[in-house]
């Protein structure tokens, strides 16, 4: 009998084991929660003080707290490690939060994450302050980029849209009016189309009017064609509703200064115009040309795109291009919108000259960060902005049918923009969500 209960006891312990393996490898959340937390969390506390202390995190604390706290002379007082204010657990790492003392810095600790993260035995440690003397550790117990999942709080609100996940487990933000401008990079099938699509899927409940110019004969945004305000496939056509949209922004800038204000946001909620967010797929196609002819209409488009990026922030409208490669070699202007274009996403690259168009002139420190996202991760990327930070994301996967159901499902929040009426797609009533070509796009000129 109790040979049985032994073989029945070491089962179970085999079971066990067994089945935290599993969840190791097939369902790391679980496992995390269930073993990985408590564990970080028991080593942390158990060894914060001495894991500072050898990470140089320390410092003398001063002469009036030595004498406040243990009334000696400061000299005889250990090194003391940033107060912890807080400990939290969430479902893919630890956060802590840190008041500095004097003599240390953000960078200090951020020179050490890499310590940190041996020491506590984690996938990955960032820094990131939250305000003036603060900041938090963020500890991921595991690679969350490998199957991303975004935090539940993570909604559209305003005009910013949770499009991917940090390496932090944190999501990573696409806030149109803290940056305005921006421009996504990648070779073929590093996932810029994923992107878009998450972005386009987030947008699709928001307030916006979405304008789509997809020179690829539309393969990819007819698909949203229901939540689109207008859609243009050809140069000729990206052409004409550039101008209508540089005409829309002098319109709207008369209406600023009508009212005595310099911003959309600061005029009353009924008067102000619908933002309006112009999604450009494959910019190369809108800057190439075959013929002296093409010569003309690329001078208009990247003009009107220049002045866009210049000054369209301040009327709400806003530009997001797309692209594989964004350098000089596009000719005269490429480099100049390239600078207004200020929030950058790089996805894998085929080469260094890549990497640095996007971000050498941003977060030089991020162009190696890009040059290193395996093939076999798409939809990893390296996103930054002009603070010079940088982070790496991956987008969650999202399948053109999924983004087209959510531009059907909130088809009715396409906002009455006269000006782009006669760009506007036209959607047959009965059409499937994701034929290849679903829309024909309509352009009538005058
Ligand atoms: N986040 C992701 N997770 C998993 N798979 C992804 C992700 N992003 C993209 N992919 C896959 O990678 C492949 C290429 O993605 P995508 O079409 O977005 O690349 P692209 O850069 O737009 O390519 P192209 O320039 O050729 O259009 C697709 O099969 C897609 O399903």
């Amino acid at each position: 009998m109790s040979d049985l209960s032994v073989i029945l006891d070491a089962a179970c312990v085999v079971a066990g084991a067994g089945g935290l393996g599993y969840a190791k490898v097939r369902a790391p959340r679980v496992y995390w929660s269930l073993v990985g937390l408590p564990v970080t969390w028991g080593r942390f506390t158990l060894s914060y003080r001495s894991t500072m202390d050898v990470c140089g995190l320390t410092v003398q604390p001063s002469r009036f707290r030595a004498f406040v706290t243990r009334n000696v002379a400061r000299r005889e007082v250990l090194p003391v490690p940033p107060k912890i204010r807080r400990v939290r657990g969430t479902s893919t790492g630890l956060r802590v939060t840190l008041r500095l003392p004097a003599g240390l810095e953000p960078a200090d600790l951020m020179a050490a994450s890499e310590r940190l993260r041996h020491a506590w035995g984690v996938h990955s440690v960032t820094i990131a302050e939250t305000k003036p003397g603060y900041v938090q550790l963020r500890m991921t117990g595991y690679d969350v980029l490998r199957r991303v999942r975004m935090p539940r709080t993570a909604r559209p609100e305003g005009l910013a849209v949770p499009v991917a996940l940090r390496e932090d487990g944190t999501a990573f933000v696409r806030d149109y009016r803290k940056v305005p401008m921006a421009l996504t990079l990648g070779a073929n099938s590093s996932g810029k189309s994923v992107y878009q699509r998450n972005l386009i899927k987030g947008l699709a409940e928001l307030p916006v009017a979405l304008v789509g110019i997809d020179c690829k004969r539309g393969v990819e945004q007819s698909a949203y064609a229901p939540r689109l305000s207008a859609l243009v496939t050809t140069p000729d056509e990206a052409a004409a509703l550039l101008d209508v949209l540089v005409a829309e922004m002098g319109e709207r800038f008369d209406l600023l200064s009508g009212h005595g204000v310099s911003d959309m946001w600061d005029l009353p909620e009924e008067l102000r115009p619908v933002p309006v967010v112009v999604l450009v797929d494959e910019v190369a196609e809108l800057f190439l040309i075959s013929s002296k002819k093409d010569e003309e209409r690329r001078e208009r488009i990247v003009t009107a795109l220049i002045r866009l990026a210049q000054m369209a922030r301040a009327v709400g409208i806003y530009l997001e291009v797309c692209g594989q490669r964004f350098g000089s070699e596009l000719g005269r202007g490429a480099t100049m919108l390239r600078a207004q274009l200020t929030g950058r996403v790089v996805h894998r690259v085929n080469d260094k000259q890549t990497a640095e168009m996007g971000l050498a002139d941003v977060a030089p420190d991020a162009v190696m960060a890009a040059g290193l996202i395996p093939a076999e991760r798409p939809g990893t990327a390296v996103a930054a902005d002009s603070s010079g930070g940088w982070a790496k994301i991956r987008t969650p996967h999202t399948s053109r049918a999924e983004a087209a159901t959510v531009c059907r499902r909130f088809a009715h929040l396409v906002p009455a923009l006269p000006a782009l009426a006669p760009f506007r797609p036209h959607v047959p009533v009965d059409a499937p969500v994701a034929g290849p070509s679903l829309v024909k796009p309509r352009l009538v000129t005058d």
